[in-house]
């Protein structure tokens, strides 16, 4: 009686849990509305909107035709890359790559600024040190370096930036306000490498500009990887905070900085608030905090906490793990959500190496994996109802007959990459998002909108 008096309470936390994550369609159509709303306000007045739709300077994106040798260094949230790329302009494309890719050192992440930017130029002057044949820029040219950067810039130029605040895992206040690229430079002087930044980019801008480079139907970017955020393709005359010129292309990327995104109609619960309210930056970053790579894991962990201090789930003790904060990883959750093994046996090594809960039975396993698949579709149609607010605001959220417009949405990000049933869960709530929409307007265009929105890796 004891046990399942027991177990009928843990699933009581599990059925109020999946209930207050539920995400069905029309309050997803809210959240896209809202989204919309929420892009016009951030764009027509600063500060107009939790959404900062930052100006990037970026107002020329890739024909395909560009031709050179190019570095880039890439600052993500979990991971820091740097590249080399020689491109063969019109016919040749992407002649040759190289890159490498290493985990940021936690310690850096709250460290100070010349610890961070001194670490990542002497990265960079040992992989240019490892130049190969043909991979040389051409005598007497200086390296040039774009420099892509997964935190929120205001840009003042293509080239330089100030900090506007940390995200993720980061804290590090003597950089906050300060132009990023101005950093990076003086660390690259202190060593003595002789490189120029030529552009400082957001990771989703870098994301739409590589997709542009191959596809020119590309509009917008989505980055589901550490955190979360978006960017696309704006009339500049749809700006009406920006007072620069007006650039030739007519056409201006905006960063939208999603991840800060808010609404009522999120489907926010005292898990998510608890995590909100110990984490670095509380109160920011609400939307991020539900759907991307750093935070899905953990509020895994803080449901099984309760589990198991409520309800005993894992037996009268709790395991002492189970208290640790983010020591459930994303990859960890999704090992476990796509667990085929008829006993679940996947689910039962991660329990035992990572939470040190040596036995669990099949029934227990099967409520985990439930949990998992709450916790990752709630922020996978999220993410899908995010996307149709920026199709919405572009006026793209319908096809006009015997239109053959088409949507590319560029994706990138190890929680898109890797998190499959996550990935494949955002494109089915497109469709649904979109077919239902499409449904309601015009049935005889020769393209579904689901045919005409398109997600490009
Ligand atoms: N196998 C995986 N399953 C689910 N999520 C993963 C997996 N591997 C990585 N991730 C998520 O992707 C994030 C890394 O994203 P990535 O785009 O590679 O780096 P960054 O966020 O530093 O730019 C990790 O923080 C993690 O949350
Ligand atoms: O590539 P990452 O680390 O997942 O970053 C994604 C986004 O993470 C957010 O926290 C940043 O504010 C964005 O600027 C960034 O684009």
């Amino acid at each position: 009686m004891r046990c399942s008096g027991r177990w009928a309470r843990a699933m009581a936390i599990l059925r109020e849990f999946e209930e207050n994550c539920g995400t069905p369609i029309g309050k997803l159509r809210q959240v896209a509305d809202a989204m919309a709303v929420e892009m016009h306000a951030g764009l027509a007045s600063e500060g107009g909107s939790k959404l900062k739709m930052l100006i990037s300077y970026v107002d020329n994106l890739p024909s395909g035709e560009e031709n050179g040798l190019f570095y880039a260094l890439d600052l993500g949230g979990t991971n820091f890359r740097v590249i080399r790329v020689l491109l063969g302009g019109k016919d040749g494309g992407v002649v040759k790559q190289e890159f490498e890719e290493v985990s940021i050192p936690p310690h850096l992440m709250t460290g100070s600024s010349d610890a961070l930017f001194g670490f990542i130029a002497t990265a960079l002057a040992n992989f240019v040190a490892t130049e190969s044949e043909g991979l040389h820029p051409s005598p007497g040219r200086q390296r040039e370096l774009g420099f892509t950067f997964s935190f929120p810039v205001r840009q003042t130029s293509i080239a330089s930036g100030n900090l506007i605040k940390w995200t993720k895992g980061f804290l590090i206040d003597d950089v906050v306000g300060q132009d990023v690229v101005g950093e990076l430079t003086k660390a690259m002087e202190r060593i003595g490498l002789d490189m120029r930044v030529s552009a400082l980019v957001n990771d989703t801008i870098g994301t739409l500009a590589g997709g542009r480079y191959h596809n020119p139907d590309v509009i917008a970017a989505v980055i589901l990887g550490t955190g979360t955020n978006a960017a696309y393709v704006e009339r500049a005359q749809a700006i009406p905070k920006w007072h620069g010129l007006l650039p030739k292309s007519g056409e201006m990327v905006i960063n939208m900085e999603w991840g800060n995104f808010r609404s009522s109609h999120l489907p926010l619960t005292e898990y998510d608030q608890d995590l909100d309210v110990e984490s670095l930056n509380p109160g920011e970053q609400i939307f991020e905090k539900i759907i991307s790579g750093m935070y899905l894991g953990e509020i895994v962990r803080r449901v099984l906490l309760k589990m198991a201090e409520e309800a005993a789930f894992f037996g009268d003790i709790v395991p002492p793990k189970l208290k640790i904060p983010f020591i459930l990883r994303t990859p960890h959750m999704s090992a476990m959500h796509h667990d085929e093994s008829s006993d679940l046996r996947v689910v039962g090594s991660k329990l035992k190496d990572i939470l040190e809960i040596p036995h669990t039975s099949l029934k227990m396993r099967k409520a985990i994996v439930e949990l998992c698949d709450i916790v990752a579709t709630r922020g996978a149609r999220l993410s899908a109802a995010g996307i149709v607010g920026i199709i919405k605001k572009l006026g793209r959220d319908t096809v006009k007959d015997g239109d053959k417009q088409k949507s590319v949405i560029a994706m990138d990000g190890g929680l898109y990459e890797h998190y499959s049933k996550f990935s494949t869960c955002m494109e089915s709530t497109l469709k649904e998002l979109l077919e239902k929409k499409f449904l309601t307007t015009s049935p005889l265009s020769s393209l579904t909108m689901a045919q005409a929105l398109e997600l490009l890796s």
